[in-house]
């Protein structure tokens, strides 16, 4: 059983091949880091994928309809936008919209289970234009768990976090790898990427480079080719380390 199939995805925009040839197969229980420079194609791989961009080859989510990828697959775009202010809890409930009977039954836990993953209990009835960037971002995801789909894709999601929060959600994305879902996240820090993935997908100029477990994948070699990047390795706690020192 996959979660998504991509097969051969290539993707052309205002003349410019911005993906190329990409192909992966996605599992229940992986946490997918997809990492690349600025510009090396991951929202736009994201986006294609589901069908939200027109593109040649083939995706498993493409192929289905609107309302059944609704039910497989969660999405957190970049952008943190609130259409309209509503209390957290109905941003968050949102994430229900795409079920219908008997599951809406579920409704209720799937939004309390949703506000406590992202410890939000406490700003649940504030109006979510009243909220911090961080604390707005935190309620996004939230939404996109409350959505239960057995795929959850996330575009940047430490993105206006701070340090601990960051570290908090890619937990959540891994815990909820580990019972059973998908998920697929791109990730600029290389370190979280590094100790939370259980595998990682790098793009260069649309193009993927290498796909497979971060020990293996971010090597010295890997990691001055693609980001041109030096970087300090450890070990803590069962798992590594890897910050970033200088440009190579
Ligand atoms: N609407 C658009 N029209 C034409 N080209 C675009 C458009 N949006 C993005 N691009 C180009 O497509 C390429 C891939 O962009 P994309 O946003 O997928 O990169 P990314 O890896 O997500 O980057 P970042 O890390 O900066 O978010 C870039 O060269 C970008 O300039």
């Amino acid at each position: 059983m996959t979660a998504l199939e991509v097969e051969a995805l290539s993707l052309t925009r205002q003349g410019e091949r911005v993906l190329s040839d990409i192909s992966f197969t996605l599992r229940p229980g992986e946490f997918l880091g997809l990492l690349g420079p600025n510009g090396a194609g991951k929202t736009t791989l994201l986006r294609a994928l589901q069908g939200l961009l027109p593109h040649e080859g083939r995706s498993s989510l493409a192929q289905i309809s609107a309302e059944a990828r609704a039910r497989r697959a969660a999405f957190l775009p970049q952008a943190r936008d609130l259409a309209w202010p509503m209390a957290v809890r109905d941003l968050v409930a949102l994430g229900r919209l795409p079920w219908t009977g008997a599951a809406r039954s579920d409704d209720h836990r799937a939004v309390a289970a949703a506000l406590t993953r992202m410890e939000l209990e406490a700003l649940a009835d504030r109006p979510a234009d009243r909220l911090s960037g961080g604390e707005l971002a935190r309620a996004l995801i939230a939404r996109l768990l409350a959505q239960e789909t057995p795929l959850l894709l996330a575009d940047e999601p430490g993105a206006g976090l701070d340090p601990a929060r960051q570290i908090s959600t890619m937990q959540v994305f891994a815990d909820l790898a580990r019972e059973g879902r998908a998920v697929v996240a791109s990730v600029h820090d290389l370190g979280l990427a590094a100790r939370f993935c259980t595998r990682v997908l790098v793009l260069q100029e649309g193009r993927l480079v290498a796909d497979g477990p971060p020990a293996e994948v971010l090597s010295d070699s890997l990691l001055d080719q693609v980001f041109g990047l030096r970087v300090w390795r450890g070990e803590a706690g069962g798992l590594p380390l890897l910050a970033p020192i200088a440009l190579t």
